[in-house]
């Protein structure tokens, strides 16, 4: 933890591409446990301010400590190490393999023994991968290919897949994109549920206010690559900057 007890605490964070600033000084600060979304307008600086934490950009000025330690300029492997995941969108080629092959795989890759492949490591695997699948609730689903599930229930494997790697701090980036409004509250709800029982820490970005409003403990504003509000989602809903930024439609 840092000196002032957060789990994450940024300071000064800057991040140009090129000529054009993204991220200008952007102070943060989160506390072991909290589950924390990232709004703003189209442009903001959310997304670049996640990739920044997940260590994949170059080039990030300022400082990023996580639990004590500078992280700001390592690879995203070390961070993984470190105990900081983030939700990857399962790629093509993983498309046509089932949900348990590939909540499976996601458990052979985080315990670092794919190099040994043994029969006891993928059983361990499968295991680990069933007990995942029940608690997101996809065990009705295991022998379907992932290009066949319905986009809710692919997020619901992505989530569990970052899961596997057990970390502290779980980095979202707009994870209920495209989804219809039951299907976006479901898997919040087991997102906030899953954080709360393992005692994880969460930072989102979303742009539903209303699942931003159900999920979060507190809320960040960004608007032009800083920093405009920190607050209850009370407090951020009737900030009148806030408001203003919204209604005003700025980016
Ligand atoms: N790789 C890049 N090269 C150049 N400009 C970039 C790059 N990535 C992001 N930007 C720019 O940085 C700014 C911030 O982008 P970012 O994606 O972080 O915003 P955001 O708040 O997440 O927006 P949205 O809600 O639309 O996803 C935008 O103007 C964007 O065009």
């Amino acid at each position: 933890m840092t000196a002032a007890g957060f789990l994450l605490s940024a300071r000064g964070v800057r991040k140009a591409f090129g000529s054009f600033v993204a991220l200008n000084s952007v102070d943060f600060d989160l506390p072991r446990g909290e589950r924390h979304a990232l709004i703003g307008p189209n442009g903001a600086g959310k997304s670049t301010f996640i990739a920044c934490i997940a260590g994949q950009l170059p080039g990030v000025e300022g400082s990023i400590l996580f639990k004590d330690r500078e992280v700001a300029r390592l690879m995203p492997a070390d961070l993984a190490r470190r105990g900081i995941g983030r939700t990857f969108q399962i790629s093509r080629a993983f498309l046509h393999m089932t949900v348990l092959e590939n909540m499976a795989s996601a458990f052979v890759i985080t315990s670092g023994r794919w190099a040994s492949l043994s029969r006891s490591v993928l059983k361990e695997a499968e295991d680990r991968a069933l007990a995942m699948l029940g608690t997101i609730g996809l065990s009705d689903r295991l022998e379907t290919p992932v290009a066949d599930l319905s986009l809710g229930d692919r997020k619901r494997l992505e989530f569990g897949m970052a899961l596997a790697g057990d970390p502290e701090l779980l980095l979202l980036d707009e994870p209920t994109a495209g989804m219809s409004i039951k299907e976006r509250h479901h898997l919040m709800d087991l997102v906030a549920a899953r954080v709360d029982e393992t005692g994880k820490t969460l930072l989102f970005v979303e742009h539903d206010i209303d699942v931003v409003l159900r999920t979060a403990q507190r809320v960040t504003v960004m608007v032009r690559g800083a920093v405009l509000a920190v607050g209850s989602p009370q407090e951020i809903a009737a900030n009148e900057e806030v408001q203003t930024v919204y209604l005003g439609g700025h980016s």
